[in-house]
């Protein structure tokens, strides 16, 4: 899998990190500006095609949940989109806000959401392991799925029932099975493409970005059980809820935002 118990800044839990990575030119998130994209016809449809018996755990990482995958196959993997090569998925998580006024870490056009899923994958092609190819600017794709307050989403409610067990930061459970395909929108072929980095620890400026125009409904009680994760070890004193955990947005310094729809 693609964790290492990397160790966050010991500004956790309010994670403030450098506000913008050092040198960085290419940094997220960002606002996606609508009427500033730029339909680009050269881009494919995204076809992931995921395996849910790759799916092998959850764990607390101290900033996130995050359901993990069996990446040393080319099992379940994404392609086509603004892609070249194969990437395959290692993690998911989400980032949440302590209401539903804010959470998500892109906004479109200064719109907030409540949540917003992060589908990480690695350049297969390129490189043998998630470690080398997250310090490459080619090395990493992420979905963006913005989450909305709604109906129930009955394919996450298997995640939901779990969390409890994953309350404290580092602890690991067993999840099976999970196909995370049931998370992605009806309409994939609709999104924002543009080149950034992860928002969290290492922040290395790897990741293609493809963030869907589609956002997809979870429940009000759904999301409340994200919130009733910690950031803190079951050793620590004082808890500290696991809310906000998003970065601040970044400078977009002249990059432009490609979209797959007019
Ligand atoms: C060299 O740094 C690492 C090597 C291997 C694994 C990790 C762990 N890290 C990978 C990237 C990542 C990226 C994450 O968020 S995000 N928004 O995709 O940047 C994240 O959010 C909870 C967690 C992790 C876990 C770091
Ligand atoms: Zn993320």
């Amino acid at each position: 899998a693609c964790s290492s118990k990397y160790v966050l800044s010991a500004l956790h839990p309010m994670w403030q990190g450098p506000l913008v990575a050092p040198g960085g030119n290419r940094q997220s998130p960002i606002d996606i500006r609508v009427r500033k994209s730029v339909f680009d016809p050269h881009l494919k449809p995204l076809t992931p095609d995921y395996d849910p018996g790759t799916c092998s755990q959850i764990w607390n990482n101290g900033y996130s949940f995050l359901v993990e995958y069996d990446d040393t196959t080319d099992k379940s993997i994404l392609k086509g989109g603004p892609l070249e090569d194969n990437f395959r998925l290692c993690q998911f998580h989400f980032h949440w806000g302590e209401s539903n006024a804010w959470g998500s870490e892109h906004t479109v056009d200064r719109r907030l959401f409540p949540a917003e899923l992060h589908m990480v994958h690695w350049n297969s092609n390129k490189y043998s392991r998630f470690e080398e190819a997250v310090m490459e600017e080619n090395g990493l794709a992420v979905i963006g799925v913005f989450l909305k307050i709604g109906k129930r989403h009955e394919g996450l409610q298997k995640l939901v029932d779990v969390l409890p067990a994953v309350r404290h930061k580092d602890s690991v459970v067993e999840f099976t099975r999970f196909d995370p395909a049931c998370l992605l929108p009806a309409n994939i072929d609709d999104y924002w493409t543009y080149a950034g980095s992860l928002t969290t620890p290492p922040l290395t400026e790897a990741v293609t970005w493809i963030i869907m125009k589609q956002h997809i409904e979870v429940s009000h009680d759904q999301l409340a059980v994200f919130r009733s994760l910690l950031f803190t070890s079951a050793e620590e004193e004082v808890q500290k809820s696991m809310v906000n955990n998003f970065r601040v947005q970044q400078p977009l310094r002249g990059r432009t935002v490609r979209s797959s729809f007019t």
